[in-house]
């Protein structure tokens, strides 16, 4: 029998117990489930990532549903001998989740897009930024006290306008992280896709178009027919694809070595998409290939030496930790396990959820995300 664990309880009464691993931003989610018969129990312990026993210990032997963690057939099984029905991950990545556990289990699972895009996309421009003018290592030398004066050769990074950005897998995240480089920075697109991108590709075209009837050089864009192409022609390149068996170390030793010696990469979406050992040997043979990473193949850990490059910029998986975002997520995972009790459709489109986030308003009767009944397959949305 696992050892208890620490919960807070909000609605002690309530016919429907649901369980949070993990307490989360915001309180609009849990008025939610409070006002709407739900017994709520936040898991309160201090340690980041729960055991599987753990997670045993707060499903019990009765819990109507669950929110968030890393679930297999294990966690499921108990989940459904304890009556439950649904699952919610805090993430629109829902790699970490067997559906197919989950569906043999009868759970539904939900995911929160539609709140992470602008945000997430938003840090891995900023990795782009920071790691091609150097910010992190001229902020350190900074607070070292190192700077005694303008020196025509401090810190001398790469320039972005006119550039070439190249990003793989070009869905939610990666067209707005593209449009977000070619607005701001006037870069030429290069992208790389299992399927096209014609919204993106149209944007791109009408802006070029604007920017030459105003006298200025237009911005260009091409679809790449391999990954290869994109590796070797760009100048930054951001990765933004699914994890699966296809996207697993895409970036490996043969792939870095096509790359430019003086390229960005950005990874902003799965640890395991790069090669992090290969990484490491290549940050070290290339000091001018820079890195921003969010995500980590080992996470929490980093590779050895990876800490120890001054040309790689790394933060701990945040590019999804904007407040608005955040609070977003955890209404939005609170109402897909909400709508499974209450026996509401799943809505129609899980990109368009403004209308489940207005702070005042009751949400729509339905659930705003449900992936369950399908694989974990990448789904492609041009915004
Ligand atoms: N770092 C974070 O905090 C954070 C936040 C949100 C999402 N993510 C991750 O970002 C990634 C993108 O999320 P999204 O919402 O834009 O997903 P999405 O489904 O909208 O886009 C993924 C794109 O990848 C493409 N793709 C799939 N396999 C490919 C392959 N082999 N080669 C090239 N492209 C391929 C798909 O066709 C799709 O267009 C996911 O991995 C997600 O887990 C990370
Ligand atoms: O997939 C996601 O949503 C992230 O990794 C968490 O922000």
């Amino acid at each position: 029998m696992a050892k208890p664990i620490s919960i807070e309880v909000w609605n002690p009464s309530g016919k429907y117990r649901v369980v949070s691993t993990k307490s989360m931003p915001g309180t609009r989610w849990i008025r939610l489930l409070a006002d709407n018969d739900c017994r709520l129990e936040i898991c309160t312990e201090t340690k980041t990532i729960l055991s599987v026993d753990d997670i045993l210990a707060l499903i019990g032997d009765r819990c109507d549903v669950q929110l968030t963690e890393e679930w297999g057939e294990v966690l499921f099984s108990a989940l459904k001998r304890a009556g439950g029905t649904a699952f919610s991950n805090m993430a629109v990545g829902y790699n970490n989740v067997d559906v197919e556990a989950a569906n043999r289990n009868g759970i539904a699972v939900g995911n929160t897009p539609g709140v992470l895009t602008e945000t997430t996309a938003e840090l891995a421009a900023s990795l782009s930024l920071a790691a091609a003018r150097r910010i992190v290592e001229a902020d350190q030398f900074m607070r070292a006290g190192l700077y005694d004066g303008w020196l025509p050769h401090l810190f001398v990074g790469n320039l972005l306008k006119g550039q070439s950005v190249g990003v793989i897998g070009a869905g939610r995240i990666g067209s707005a992280y593209a449009r977000m480089m070619i607005e701001g920075f006037k870069m030429n697109l290069i992208y790389y896709d299992l399927y096209q991108s014609t919204r993106l590709e149209k944007f791109v075209t009408a802006y070029g178009q604007f920017l030459k009837a105003n006298g200025e050089q237009p911005v260009t864009w091409k679809r790449a027919a391999t990954m290869e192409d994109v590796l070797r022609e760009a100048d930054v390149i951001s990765l933004h694809p699914v994890l699966d068996k296809t996207t697993y170390h895409l970036i490996n030793p043969e792939r870095l070595a096509i790359m430019k010696k003086e390229a960005v990469l950005v990874n902003a979406s799965r640890g395991p998409v790069i090669d992090e050992v290969a990484l490491v040997e290549h940050l070290k043979a290339n000091p001018m290939f820079r890195v921003g990473l969010d995500v980590f193949e080992d996470e929490p850990y980093m590779k050895p030496g990876l800490a120890d490059m001054k040309n790689a910029v790394v933060v701990p998986h945040i590019a999804s930790a904007s407040k608005w975002t955040r609070e977003g997520m955890a209404t939005l995972a609170a109402l897909n396990v909400l709508g499974k009790i209450k026996g509401y459709p799943v809505w129609g489109n899980p990109n368009l959820v403004e209308p489940f986030l207005k702070e005042d308003a009751t949400p729509p009767a339905a659930c705003p995300s449900i992936r369950s009944g399908q694989q974990a397959v990448s789904q492609t949305f041009d915004i």
